[in-house]
């Protein structure tokens, strides 16, 4: 059995407005086909043909960072874009296609799975959703009368189909049709209804961009968008009589150099910070050849980092830094110095760990030139 995913994208996206045609528009981070096409690829779809218009040079944007797809040219309608598709697809050995919307980016993997294994008992199979609202005719603003909704499903993709048959329907088309499964039921053909989801909207008009955001953001496919940073910082010992660590004044024969109070724990905390949400790093957003950072308390970075990631959307769900150095000790002020950055970050202190280990008298740590510190941290997108 060889699948294939036809996606058709050669629309002008009329409904939803703006200058670019839905498909090829920004969303959630990617664009809406990048969306739609990680979503079969997640359910292992390897071999998908986007149908698109060849003179749009945002599709072809769009398009030139993938390896391996397929194209064909799109047409007036949808039929013709599905038709144009599945003549393309033809003599691939393909035996089972998936003909789907690019403009339905949040689609399941289980409403792909289940849509394609109802064509174990039939040439055809679409996702429904049963009409649980009331239903209503109406004329001039006015109910003119209430519809019987029990045999009624609002229709999605992907439409699923053996090939064979799907082709030779398309071929015998002579007029236009609403969708994949009107062509298969005018060749004859019975259509399995299976689960569809909400969550699979088509986005149609303006407010749809919302709602598709929405629904990725929070869940991808029962994913959370859950991120993890890195930050790395050393500093060289130099005089003083104190050295500041995770927001603490700590007692040290030595002080730290550096362009600001040179604290490399909260540097480290707040690289990672930044590193998961791929905003750079300290000196992106500070840099150390701006006058005005010089002595600045790094407690000023920190909170900037933590309220980039307030406005993006993300909670902060865990912080470990571990501070590398032989002396001073850390142990006794590591409990302070939780407190001090679960403080400034606005979390409980079981979200903030401080520790620290020496380097077994090795490298430079070893040799006390310097401390160095590493922090992992976690963010959440709720
Ligand atoms: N000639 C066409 C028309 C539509 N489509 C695709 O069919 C899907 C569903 O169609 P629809 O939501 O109606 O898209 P548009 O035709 O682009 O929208 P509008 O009617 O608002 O212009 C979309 O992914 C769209 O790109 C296509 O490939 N070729
Ligand atoms: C195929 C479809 O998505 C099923 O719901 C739909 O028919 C596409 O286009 P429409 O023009 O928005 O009806």
């Amino acid at each position: 059995m060889t699948i294939a995913v036809l996606i058709v994208a050669a629309g002008k996206g009329t409904r939803a407005g703006g200058d670019i045609a839905k498909q090829w528009r920004p969303l959630a981070g990617q664009r809406v086909i990048d969306w739609t096409i990680a979503a079969f690829k997640r359910a292992g779809c390897d071999t998908i043909m986007v149908v698109r218009d060849p003179e749009n040079e945002h599709a072809a944007e769009a398009l030139a960072g993938y390896d391996n797809l397929l194209h064909a040219d799109g047409g007036a309608d949808r039929s013709t874009s599905v038709r144009n598709g599945l003549i393309a697809l033809k003599d691939r050995g393909i035996t089972r296609v998936l003909i789907h919307d690019a403009a339905r980016p949040c689609v399941s993997t289980q409403v792909i799975h289940e849509t394609l294994a109802a064509l174990d008992h039939a040439p055809a199979a679409a996702p429904g959703l049963a009409v649980t609202d009331a239903l209503w005719t109406g004329a001039e603003g006015h109910v003119t009368g209430t519809q019987d909704r029990n045999a009624l499903f609002a229709a999605q993709t992907p439409q699923a189909f053996h090939f064979d048959a799907i082709l030779a329907a398309h071929l015998a088309l002579d007029e236009v049709a609403a969708d994949d499964v009107e062509v298969a039921r005018k060749a004859g053909l019975p259509v399995r209804i299976t689960q569809g989801d909400v969550n699979n909207i088509k986005i149609t008009r303006p407010e749809d961009f919302a709602r598709a955001e929405h629904i990725l953001r929070s869940s991808m496919d029962g994913i959370p968008d859950i991120r993890l940073g890195n930050g790395y910082d050393v500093h060289r010992f130099g005089p003083g009589d104190h050295v500041i660590l995770c927001g603490i004044k700590v007692p040290h024969d030595r002080g730290l150099q550096g362009h600001s109070d040179a604290d490399v724990g909260m540097h480290a905390v707040t690289d990672a910070l930044y590193g998961a949400m791929a905003e750079g790093d300290i000196g992106r957003h500070f840099p150390p050849s701006d006058p005005q950072w010089k002595g600045a308390a790094s407690e000023i970075f920190l909170r900037h980092a933590v309220e980039l990631a307030r406005s993006k959307g993300f909670v902060i769900s865990n912080v470990d830094c571990t501070l590398v150095c032989e002396f001073p000790k850390i142990g006794p002020h590591a409990e302070t110095m939780r407190t001090q950055m679960a403080e400034i970050m606005g979390l409980d202190r079981d979200r903030v760990s401080v520790k620290a280990t020496t380097s077994e008298r090795l490298g430079f740590t070893g040799r006390g030139e310097g401390i160095a510190a590493l922090t992992t941290a976690t963010l959440v997108r709720a």
